[in-house]
């Protein structure tokens, strides 16, 4: 079942909006400035086009028209620089709040319990931090500064019109409640099919990314073509989507070419009938009008078939935003004042049906080392993620000194799980993602306490060598140390030890079993221990099976015991 992340309603989204453009008033203020002076300088070459058609009809002196034109070259040059001015402004504003939007939404999904972003999938979210701020972005910087200008200019225009003669300005809008039914019979249709190739393109993101991810268990069990026809058929799907949408525009431009032709029709034969009743109607206003109108087929067009852009930026926007109102933990500020670390009577399940940790009580004491050993699929990561903060218990508790451990400061926790991850750019760096303010001699440092100072400065570059991807690679053991070096210089309190060791086979995994022994010592530890060897070391054992804690002693009492251990210890010796 996936549980996709929310799409905010348009409500939030222009709420959301509203509130980007109220923080920037002076910017906002400055750019309808521009348009409207931008807008204003189009509008009076028009209408000075009348003036000099009814003097030129009453004939008058060409000395009479030199006046006029140098006003209109004048006011065509401020024109031009004003409306330059509008569409860098509209962009640069666009980019500004698409930029804080990506920031606000990729800070929210980094913060996010990985438990929601597991079930919603990752590749919604990089859909929507990609394809959707794309989408968004070719909006804000090539489609709004369009539109905005188109509207000032159709205002401006419908405005003009009215000023040279208030029926030519209702003989013009007589087209608008066609322009107004062509987007009625549009809009609705093409919401819909907006919003679902979004969503189309969204789950072939999703689709492909867990290929790519699993495309070892791919090749494995030669499900390409299985994942291929799947792919095949999400492609079609948003293909499908494309076309239709492609149909619906252009029945639309259809509507709109009829809107045009009436529009038009209806000033000239009006004009025309005004100038021969006497109504005192000029033919250089009917002109004017007419120039007027005809020269807002081009913005109302705009702002009309940048619609579907504008609607496929606003699904996208909506689907940014909605990232937004998740509901996302505020960083704890609490420092424990003990090191102990407690799970009392904790329940969890990744969905409600099926439970996972099933009443699990267990206590680490300050400096205390112990392993959590049991089958595959007991619940030791879930209980490690849960005392790592990671995960929320259902029921029960997780606390350190008392502290429920999504409330204390960053810092006094830290585990490293069985996804570590080596961020790509200089190793340094990389190391210093635990502590900005390291020196490279605490980082040396760090590096020899977990073994791994002498491969490390090996490397092309030493430490400033670039690691990651498209950088030097690294085995799977040294990312394993360094994510280790990590845990060294943020020197927690707490350290809790994913499989740290279960990367390397059985060649490094001895040094690794040392490199983390090293990166710990001192430390109040909880350690997955897949390795029994890790386990032997430990200074007390927790047996998990079932989600419940079946046995618990030091390695020699559950030897001794004869128990679920002693099983797994004879069959972990044998095979050694
Ligand atoms: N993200 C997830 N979504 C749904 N179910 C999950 C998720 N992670 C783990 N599970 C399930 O929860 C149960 C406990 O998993 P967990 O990874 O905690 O066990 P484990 O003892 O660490 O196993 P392993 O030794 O294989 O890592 C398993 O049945 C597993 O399939």
């Amino acid at each position: 079942m996936t549980h996709a992340l929310p799409v905010a309603t348009p409500r939030q989204t222009w709420s959301w909006l509203a509130g980007q453009l109220a923080a920037r008033r002076l910017e906002v203020a400055l750019t309808v400035a521009a348009g409207l002076g931008a807008a204003g300088a189009s509008v009076v070459p028009v209408t000075a086009l009348g003036m000099l058609v009814d003097l030129v009809r009453d004939g008058a002196h060409s000395a009479a028209l030199v006046p006029i034109g140098v006003l209109v070259a004048v006011i065509a040059l401020l024109g031009g620089a004003a409306a330059g001015a509008t569409t860098t402004m509209v962009s640069r504003l666009g980019e500004r709040i698409l930029a804080s939007l990506r920031e606000e939404t990729v800070g929210v999904a980094l913060r996010l319990p990985a438990h929601t972003l597991d079930r919603a999938g990752r590749g919604d979210l990089l859909a929507r931090v990609g394809a959707d701020v794309a989408a968004v972005g070719t909006a804000a910087a090539e489609v709004m500064p369009t539109v905005i200008s188109a509207l000032f200019l159709a205002v401006l225009s419908v405005t003009a019109m009215f000023g040279l003669d208030w029926r030519l300005g209702l003989a013009g809008l007589a087209a608008m409640p066609l322009y107004l039914l062509a987007l009625r019979w549009y809009l609705p249709r093409s919401a819909p099919i907006y919003a679902a190739e979004r969503a189309a393109v969204g789950a072939r993101s999703q689709l492909l990314m867990e290929s790519m991810q699993g495309v070892r268990t791919v090749h494995a069990y030669r499900l390409e073509s299985r994942h291929l026809d799947a792919i095949e058929g999400a492609s079609a799907r948003a293909r499908d989507l494309s076309v239709g949408v492609f149909a619906l525009f252009t029945r639309f431009v259809g509507r709109i070419n009829r809107a045009e032709l009436l529009g038009l029709a209806t000033i000239l034969v009006a004009g025309f009938w005004y100038v021969r009743a006497g109504f005192g109607v000029t033919v250089g206003e009917t002109a004017a009008a007419a120039v007027l109108f005809h020269r807002l087929f081009n913005p109302v067009s705009m702002i009309l078939f940048t619609f579907d852009e504008i609607q496929a930026a606003g699904a996208g926007l909506a689907r940014l935003v909605g990232v937004g109102t998740l509901a996302v933990a505020p960083t704890g500020t609490r420092i424990p004042a003990a090191a102990d670390l407690t799970l009392r009577d904790v329940t969890f399940g990744y969905d409600e049906r099926v439970p996972v940790l099933r009443g699990i009580s267990l206590r680490v004491a300050p400096g205390e080392r112990v392993a959590l050993v049991g089958s595959t699929g007991a619940g030791k990561t879930t209980v490690a993620s849960i005392a790592a903060g990671i995960l929320r218990p259902r029921t029960g508790t997780a606390t350190v000194g008392g502290v429920p451990v999504d409330q204390i400061e960053p810092g006094v926790v830290a585990i490293v799980s069985q996804e570590t991850h080596v961020f790509a750019g200089p190793l340094i760096e990389d190391l210093r993602l635990a502590g900005p303010e390291a020196s490279t001699e605490s980082a040396e440092a760090a590096l020899e306490r977990v073994g791994a100072l002498d491969w490390a400065r090996c490397l092309p570059l030493g430490l400033a060598t670039v690691v990651g991807e498209g950088g030097h690679p690294l085995t799977a053991a040294q990312a394993q140390q360094l994510a280790l070096a990590r845990l060294v210089l943020l020197d927690p309190a707490i350290a809790i030890l994913d499989e740290a060791t279960a990367e390397a086979g059985s060649a490094g995994a001895r040094e690794l079993e040392e490199s983390a022994l090293a990166a710990t010592k001192g430390r109040t530890t909880l350690l997955v221990a897949h390795r029994l060897t890790q386990a032997a070391g430990a200074d007390r054992i927790i047996v998990l099976e079932h989600g419940i804690v079946l046995e618990e002693g030091t390695h020699d009492v559950l030897v001794a015991a004869g128990g679920r251990y002693a099983t797994l210890w004879s069959a972990w010796q044998s095979r050694c």
